[in-house]
């Protein structure tokens, strides 16, 4: 314990970067918000310029603190989550990025992949170290993509002269004015080269997507030391000490720190995480397996398995803007409590294919079931209906994977305001759903493993009494209800894949 009164967030996510002030009982006591350039150079291809995070991230975190006159003197700690994945590849001795940042989103590097990993026998050495499933979503083909394409890249980066870092390591390196060079294994655990059972970066791995292992990052625990603050303009010597991937943060900050305990996140796509305790099952149903974050002290790796849906909370928007049946996203909860249900009709937006556990890559959206007698609201709740299947689908698929049911679902993100929503989802799952006052629960996960590594707050527990009043959704439909429906949805998927 010490006198210092807050822990400060740094949330950097794919379209904004946020600073989130924490007090001692884990409220939001304020936050601000940056948004950035999103750069599409091609069809498909996704980049930002990291001076663009870096400057939005340092803005958001200036202007915090001179909203509230705090100083190091008031700040115990700052904890860093990030969007994952993420490419920065920079030099050490300019701080300068020799590209813009390859975004998780970007399908450049797919014909790579696929040439590198190929084989059935590559894919299950991949899939076995990694826990992924090659894919151009993961950092490694992004950082062979910058070494083959920038000029020079190559030869600097084999001499040394250059650092590769997912958006949390090039934060930390440049609030520490260069001198730490770390990543945590939440974030290491996305790129492809770590081996998550080993716990190191993974020669075979380097070797096959041709990355010198000089450039990569230290790895250090997700609450351990990263150095302090030393840059211009931000008060000095406050200690960095939580680092995680956005969607692992948000795993902490909803206090899933024990097997079997899940969070899902709606938000413009789903990501729907459980925590697998010290075992990394390897899934039959196509998720992926990921390193959790742990508390200071734990003395063995923690894991999850991970989906992610699509096309979530981006359905309603596109309700909005390209079919016109909504004015906001907010609308759709009181325009679908107007019918009773939706009159069969249903909606699959597999706008990009389907996810896990269909993997459908060439998949297309369809609305069926439609009548004379169909109305916007039947159609505004299916396509939240939708949101919910496709959640079920991903945790039914996580459950034979881990071998237990979900008891509770703990949810998150911007969707997670709609209470028709969660009330579908608690029907169609059979289970409790639970939705915390603070829905914050990315920066609050950064900021849980920033304040326990510095002793702002003593263990989970405490965090776990801290944790503010839920909103509990229980199923009510009645249970041969919500498998006819979901038995109707299935066939309503079976058709996009036709
Ligand atoms: N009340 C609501 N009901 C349903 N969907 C909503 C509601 N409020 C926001 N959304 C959806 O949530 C998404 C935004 O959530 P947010 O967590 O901010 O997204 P992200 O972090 O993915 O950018 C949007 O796609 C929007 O359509
Ligand atoms: O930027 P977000 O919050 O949508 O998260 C992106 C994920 O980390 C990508 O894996």
């Amino acid at each position: 314990m010490n006198g210092k009164r807050y822990v400060i967030a740094l949330d950097q996510g794919t379209t904004s970067s946020r600073s989130v002030l924490i007090d001692r009982t884990g409220r939001m006591v304020d936050f601000v918000q940056r948004p950035f350039q999103q750069i599409f150079p091609e069809p498909g291809w996704v980049e930002h310029n990291p001076q663009d995070i870096l400057f939005t991230q340092l803005g958001s975190l200036t202007e915090l603190l001179h909203r509230h006159n705090l100083t190091e003197r008031d700040i115990c700690a700052i904890g860093i989550d990030n969007q994952r994945e993420t490419t920065i590849v920079w030099d050490p001795t300019t701080g300068a990025p020799i590209a813009n940042a390859i975004v998780w989103q970007c399908r450049r590097t797919t014909p790579l992949v696929e040439e590198l990993c190929g084989t059935p026998e590559v894919r299950a050495m991949v899939r076995a170290k990694t826990g992924l499933l090659p894919d151009a979503y993961f950092s490694a083909s992004k950082i062979r993509w910058l070494l083959d394409n920038v000029e020079g890249a190559r030869e600097r980066a084999e001499a040394g002269e250059l650092l590769f870092g997912t958006v949390d390591t090039y934060l930390v390196w440049v609030l520490t004015g260069g001198l730490v060079h770390a990543t945590d294994p939440t974030n290491a655990s996305r790129t492809m080269l770590y081996d998550i059972h080993e716990g190191r970066w993974d020669p075979e791995l380097l070797e096959l997507f041709d990355i010198p292992a000089c450039m990569l990052p230290e790895v250090r625990p997700s609450a351990g030391s990263f150095g302090e603050t030393s840059y211009p303009g931000i008060p000095a010597g406050i200690p960095i000490c939580g680092v995680a991937g956005d969607q692992q943060a948000a795993l902490f900050g909803q206090c899933c720190f024990r097997a079997g305990q899940a969070k899902n996140t709606y938000g413009t796509g789903c990501f729907l995480l459980m925590h697998t305790g010290g075992t990394a099952p390897t899934s039959t149903h196509q998720l992926v397996t990921t390193i959790a974050a742990s508390a200071p002290g734990c003395d063995h790796t923690e894991y999850a398995l991970e989906g992610s849906v699509f096309v979530g909370g981006a359905l309603l928007q596109w309700l909005r803007d390209e079919l016109g049946l909504l004015r906001s996203s907010s609308e759709s909860e009181m325009i679908a409590e107007r019918v009773s249900d939706t009159g069969g009709v249903y909606v699959v937006p597999a706008f990009t294919g389907l996810g896990a556990p269909w993997w459908a890559p060439e998949a297309r959206g369809l609305i069926c079931g439609l009548t004379r007698g169909t109305t916007q609201a039947h159609v505004v709740r299916a396509a939240l209906e939708s949101m919910a299947y496709q959640v079920h689908d991903l945790a039914r698929a996580m459950e034979a994977d881990a071998g237990r049911r979900i008891e509770t679902l703990n949810v998150d993100g911007g969707a997670s305001q709609n209470k028709f929503l969660l009330q579908f989802q608690s029907d169609v799952l059979r289970c409790q759903i639970r939705r915390p006052l603070n829905t914050e629960t990315t920066s609050l996960g950064a900021a849980f493993l920033a304040g326990l590594a510095s002793g702002f707050w003593e263990d989970p527990s405490e965090l776990e009494e801290l944790r503010q009043r839920d909103l509990v959704f229980e199923p009510e439909m009645d249970e041969a209800r919500a498998d006819a429906l979901v038995a109707g949805w299935r066939k309503a998927v079976e058709r996009t894949l036709l």
